[in-house]
């Protein structure tokens, strides 16, 4: 069979990588690609933040459209960045191995890292921090709102731009440090050793995995790229996904989540945010992982029927009309 699959990506270095893993993994299945460099609305407009962009998808529509129109066979996302409801006639294909899950701290001085209560590889409780005002960069309302939860008094800078713009404005800022995705800066060895895992705070649904996405009727594609799909990660973004959709959807709500499998059990932590960390409402689940499927959906439902949860979706909802 001679079919080279086209491969649609974004052109950000991290995009790039991302894209060339799938190129690498089909190859060693013994299938041809090439990689279609794509640009997203995302990545012309690097100013604004994300949430104000308003719409969701601002990373994937170009590529969906290009996926529709059959300019490209498969198309490779960072799946934190693909809305939970996919485009009509493009399906999820194949999701790869996890990398880190983790948010990072970059911080400019270990002076700046003591005075948030970090000593000795350890997050201590935050009111041994020394209350100085700090001042990070972040254009992430989920970050920005896990982070003055525990950070009340904290200047929120925003920082937009591709992994590597965005390290460059902090190196040229004055500020106490900026929070990074461990998984976007590990893949392009671009973590400094100026960092720490933010281990409080809960990630983005399905950061650190990667979804492949084909259009529906293209059964050959499909099958070709599925041997890829690693189905732990597979489920557990998916469940990730569960409560995001259950709480409202939306890359532009403080909602995060996290599951694992551990000795056959499936571990899920989620919470949502008010929007300036006033209030945070977090949930715990384990299950079997046979008995698994339904827990990020429950967890989210579970969440909904909390009044203080109410509060914070009516106070974002007020917030945006
Ligand atoms: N929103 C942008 C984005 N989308 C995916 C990653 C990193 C890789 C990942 O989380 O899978 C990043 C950068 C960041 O959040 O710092």
């Amino acid at each position: 069979m001679a079919r080279t699959l086209r491969i649609g990506t974004r052109d950000s270095q991290l995009a790039v990588w991302q894209a060339t893993l799938v190129q690498d993994l089909l190859k060693e299945k013994g299938i041809a690609s090439e990689l279609v460099y794509i640009k997203s609305e995302g990545d012309i407009d690097t100013v604004t933040p994300l949430y104000a962009l308003g719409v969701q998808g601002v990373f994937t529509r170009s590529l969906d459209a290009a996926l529709l129109s059959g300019r490209i066979d498969i198309a490779v996302h960072s799946m934190k960045d693909v809305p939970t409801q996919l485009a009509q006639g493009i399906v999820e294909n194949a999701v790869l191995e996890r990398a880190s899950t983790k948010d990072i701290f970059v911080y400019k001085t270990e002076a700046d890292l003591a005075s948030l209560g970090y000593s000795n590889g350890t997050w201590n409780d935050p009111r041994t921090a020394d209350g100085s005002r700090l001042r990070i960069g972040t254009s992430s309302i989920r970050r920005v709102a896990q982070w003055k939860h525990r950070y009340p008094n904290t200047e929120v800078e925003n920082l937009r731009g591709n992994v590597n713009t965005r390290l460059r404005k902090l190196s040229e800022s004055n500020w106490t440090g900026a929070i990074f995705a461990a998984a976007g800066l590990e893949r392009i060895h671009l973590r400094p050793e100026t960092s720490v895992n933010l281990d409080w705070m809960l990630p983005a649904p399905a950061q650190g995995a990667i979804m492949i996405v084909c259009r529906e009727e293209d059964r050959e594609a499909w099958e070709l790229v599925r041997p890829l799909n690693h189905p732990e990660t597979a489920l557990c973004a998916r469940l990730e996904r569960d409560f995001l959709r259950a709480l409202m959807g939306g890359c532009s709500t403080p909602i995060s989540a996290l599951a694992r499998i551990e000795f056959a059990q499936v571990h899920f932590e989620g919470n949502i945010c008010a929007p300036h960390g006033t209030e945070l409402v977090e949930i715990r689940k384990t299950a079997d992982i046979n008995v698994s499927n339904g827990i990020g959906w429950e967890a989210g439902n579970e969440l909904l029927r909390d009044e203080r949860v109410q509060k914070i979706i009516q106070s974002i909802r007020n917030a945006k009309s």
